[in-house]
């Protein structure tokens, strides 16, 4: 009978404490204002232009309506999911955040030890503050994907996809949204790039093949460094050939991340790739841009059912990742829940995050009638707007 819900709920409860942690997204939030300076808040919190995308993905949540279903006996309950050969204990997966250096000295580190303490893979950035290495030693068995974003150069593509198989990453996520910066107004504000300050540059500078770019290494002349990772970086003329580039270079399966537009994920079906992530970046790109659960309905129905498809940008609380789900998702990302609460408490915010999560999902799912998250579809949820 018991399960992540009743579990979370006796031990709080049964010691009858105010906890240290919070439970809520808001709470989290609060704190990691509080800890953190204002350009590294700003660069965590911020989205683009009039951060109105950013906003929009968190109302596209109050338009759909769970309609829970009574008496259909859920005491035996499975909230895991499968996808590509990754488990997870609950429909969640934690999303590739980079610079995590600026929100905690541990970053990615204790990121990796709370998703392998609860069972949740993690998708580790390019631009992580640890290398990949350094970080796959963390996470022990657990499984964890790599997310690369690529540059200029095929041979560091390749070079970076490599040391992930090597590392024990199982599927390579490439993000596609975020081929340069979108126009962040906080962080032009705060004239706050934490890249400019050394961040974020783990896996470039510990490559062999970035390093032979350079007239002197890194720990020489990190400035000139942070430069060639720049140019690197910036890369509008990425097309699907540089996708399919790295998809030879690698025999895991590539996920293409950043997809809103049904075209789009029409086109991912024809090339073939093995899956992809609904996502504009959390409102960090594109100003304007359709809401990422706005946006999901008609990527699922492009796709077909020939591939997972993820999603991520807004998603808060079990409610919001049952919704998602109910409307096609195979499971969610989640980004800056987990950030604001690695900056406030380190390893032990993450866990809890985590934990609230499932813990939440849990319950949502029995009062709402569900053995499984699988068992969700269009008519666990209402339109309002019908
Ligand atoms: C501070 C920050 C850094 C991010 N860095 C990356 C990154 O390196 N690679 C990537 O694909 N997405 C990155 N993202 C986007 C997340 O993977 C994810 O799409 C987004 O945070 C989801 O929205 P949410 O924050 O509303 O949950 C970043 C997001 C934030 C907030
Ligand atoms: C160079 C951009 C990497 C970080 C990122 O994706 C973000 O800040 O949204």
């Amino acid at each position: 009978m018991a399960g992540y819900g009743l579990d979370l709920q006796l031990e709080v409860y049964g010691k009858g404490e105010v906890p240290d942690h919070p439970f809520s997204y808001e709470g989290w939030e609060q704190r990691a204002r509080e800890v953190l300076d204002a350009g590294a808040f700003g660069y965590i919190a911020g989205g683009a232009g009039t951060e109105w995308t950013m906003r929009a993905n968190r109302e596209a949540f109050y338009r759909w309506r769970l309609r829970p279903r009574m008496l259909r006996d859920v005491s035996e309950r499975d909230l895991s999911v499968e996808v590509l050969g990754a488990r997870s204990a609950g429909p969640f997966m934690l999303a590739p955040v980079g610079v995590l250096s600026i929100a905690h000295p541990e970053a990615e580190l204790a990121v990796a030890r709370a998703a392998a303490a609860t069972g949740v893979p993690v998708i580790l950035s390019t631009v992580s503050s640890f290398t990949l290495e350094e970080v796959a030693r963390e996470s022990g068995d657990a499984p964890r994907w790599f997310q690369l974003y690529p540059g200029r150069s095929p041979e560091l593509n390749r070079s970076l996809v490599e040391r992930a198989e090597r590392a024990g990453y199982s599927a390579v996520v490439i993000t596609l949204d975020t081929t340069m910066l979108g126009f962040r107004r906080r962080d032009l504000e705060n004239a706050y790039l934490p890249f400019l300050k050394g961040e974020g540059v783990a896996n470039y500078f510990s490559d062999p093949i970035f390093r032979a770019r350079l007239k002197e290494a890194p720990e020489r002349d990190p400035e000139a460094a942070v430069r060639a990772f720049l140019e690197v970086y910036v890369t509008p003329d990425l097309t699907w050939d540089d996708v399919n580039a790295v998809r030879e270079a690698t025999s895991l399966p590539v996920l293409v991340k950043g997809i809103t537009h049904p075209e789009d994920a029409r086109e991912a079906v024809r090339q073939g790739v093995e899956g992809l992530v609904v996502s504009n970046h959390g409102g960090r790109q594109v100003d304007g841009a359709v809401a990422a659960l706005d946006a999901l309905p008609k990527v699922v129905e492009a796709v077909g059912g020939s591939m997972p498809v993820l999603f991520d940008s807004g998603v808060r609380s079990g409610a919001d990742a049952l919704k998602a789900v109910a409307l096609g998702a195979t499971a969610t990302l989640v980004g800056r829940p987990y950030a604001y609460a690695l900056a406030a408490a380190g390893e032990s915010g993450v866990r809890r995050v985590v934990r609230s999560l499932l813990a939440e999902v849990d319950l949502q799912l029995a009062l709402s009638g569900y053995r499984s998250v699988r068992e969700l579809g269009a008519s666990s949820l209402l339109d309002a707007r019908d």
